[in-house]
């Protein structure tokens, strides 16, 4: 799952987990945010190490889906370029989590959208905050899309439970 912060990828993914549980798959999702502070903790934020991010995620993910795990990576993961490695390596789906910029400084869970338009001398100005100061590729072809400004939490959970269960 790709898509800007607060969008709605661990929110879905876990309400995906949860139902896929419930039938009885076995399911793992590796978090951005969770990934980083265990497994990644020497990678900031420049091309370079969002790409390295993202690598190692796919190379979990790999070891796990050889087991037959079902594997959800939430993560930003703004290049297209490693979103295709990823697909041709791996075979893996790209799932766009959709989101306008401005319900997402609605909502801003973490509060990093109002410290991204700080001043950029002020102390706590994010200065490569995804989707305002920094890239986001729009996923060009995404195996599926689902827009979370306009559909519900369990809309969006259910597209992607279908979609995984009909590939
Ligand atoms: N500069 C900047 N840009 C974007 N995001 C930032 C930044 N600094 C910190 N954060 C927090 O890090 C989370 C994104 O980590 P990811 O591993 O998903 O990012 S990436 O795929 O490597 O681009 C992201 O988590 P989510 O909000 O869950 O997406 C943020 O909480
Ligand atoms: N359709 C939806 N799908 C997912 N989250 C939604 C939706 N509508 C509203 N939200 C809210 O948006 C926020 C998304 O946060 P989060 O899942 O942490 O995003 P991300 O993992 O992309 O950073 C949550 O507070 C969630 O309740």
């Amino acid at each position: 799952m790709t898509g800007l912060s607060g969008a709605g990828k661990s929110t879905i993914a876990l309400n995906v987990k949860a139902k896929l549980i419930e039938r009885g798959h076995a399911i793992e999702v590796l978090d951005g945010d969770i990934f980083r502070k265990n497994l990644c903790p020497d990678l900031g934020f420049s091309k370079e190490h969002r790409c390295e991010n993202v690598r190692r995620m796919g190379f979990v993910a790999n070891l796990l889906a050889q087991n037959k795990v079902i594997v959800i990576i939430s993560a930003i993961n703004p290049y297209e370029e490693i979103r295709q490695e990823l697909a041709e390596k791996y075979q893996a789906k790209t799932i766009f989590v959709e989101c306008d910029i401005q319900t997402l400084q609605q909502r801003d869970t973490k509060g990093l959208y109002k410290r991204a338009f700080l001043p950029k001398n002020h102390p706590d100005c994010i200065h490569n905050f995804t989707g305002i100061n920094d890239t986001f590729e729009i996923p060009k072809n995404p195996d599926l899309a689902v827009n979370t400004a306009s559909e519900s939490i369990d809309e969006s959970t259910s597209k992607v439970v279908d979609f995984i269960l009909n590939n």
